[in-house]
């Protein structure tokens, strides 16, 4: 088994558990009364590489990374600095996240796109992430069979949020765009061995059309990273680790951001 079918045998089982305790008909309503969606396609086109900010306690990669008592603390953190998106990570056995991350979240940063991070296989996890006030929502392409994204990727767009379609294969990225992706996401991260090879991006993004938004994701540890991949063609980037362990995460976003809106980064080809 690899890791990333071992996260989702555990993600099902806390899945199961969860729907008989609200039933799908009442997580749909639930989502349906939310506060509506930020246009995080909108936020994702502005000027520059953008941030998305990850809220992350551990990995199956490196274990223990932060403490995040307060996650909410951290968001606005991310958001004064300048994150374009704040991803929360919710799957709890291997990256000690929660729905009610997501919900303190939600709160603090009302103004700001917030992606719902976990391993989504089911349409009540979508609704589930739209309850709990997300704006965008991850769909793992090497989680999914074909026709099963496509239905996800649907279900996201009708409840007006917006689908990260992770892929780290050119044959995800093909399955990506036959299922009608405009938001993709390169993982530098191979979710089956963990390795990380940064190249992975260069490798997949310049064959997307133009107008696929890309975001590079896993790896970025500075303002240098953030380069290359938008040298790369990158659109934004996506950071966990680099920012959860730095001594200040305020002012590491802020360096993303600054690198990303300077005029020596190389431009999105939009
Ligand atoms: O981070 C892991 O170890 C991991 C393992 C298995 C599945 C997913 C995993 N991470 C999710 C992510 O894709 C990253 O959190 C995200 O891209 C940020 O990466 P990083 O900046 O390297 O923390």
């Amino acid at each position: 088994m690899t890791v990333l079918e071992d996260i989702i045998e555990g993600v099902r089982e806390d899945l199961a558990v969860r729907e008989s305790a609200i039933p799908f008909d009442e997580i749909k309503q639930l989502s349906a009364a939310a506060t509506p969606p930020h246009d995080v396609l909108a936020a994702l086109k502005s000027q520059g590489v953008g941030v998305i900010a990850e809220v992350k306690r551990r990995s199956p990669s490196k274990g223990e990374l932060a403490e995040i008592a307060e996650p909410a603390d951290l968001a606005a953190d991310y958001a004064d600095a300048g994150a374009r998106v704040i991803s929360v990570l919710t799957e709890q056995r291997r990256f000690g996240g929660s729905l009610a991350d997501l919900t303190a979240v939600r709160k603090r940063v009302p103004a700001t796109p917030v992606l719902r991070k976990d391993f989504v296989v089911s349409p009540y996890q979508v609704h589930e992430a739209r309850a709990h006030g997300a704006d965008m929502v991850l769909l793992i392409v090497a989680a999914l069979e074909q026709n099963v994204l496509e239905a996800l990727l649907d279900r996201v767009e009708s409840l007006g949020m917006a689908a990260l379609v992770e892929v780290h294969t050119a044959e995800e990225s093909d399955r990506a765009l036959e299922a009608g992706a405009k938001i993709i996401g390169i993982n530098a991260r191979n979710l089956h061995t963990l390795e990380v090879d940064r190249d992975v991006f260069g490798r997949i993004a310049p064959g997307l059309p133009q107008d696929i938004l890309k975001v590079a994701e896993s790896g970025v540890r500075g303002p240098s990273d953030l380069m290359a991949y938008a040298g790369s063609g990158a659109d934004a980037v996506l950071v966990g680790e680099g920012l959860v362990t730095s001594d200040n995460p305020k002012s590491a976003v802020n360096q993303l951001v600054t690198a990303g809106s300077h005029p020596a980064c190389p431009r999105p080809s939009r």
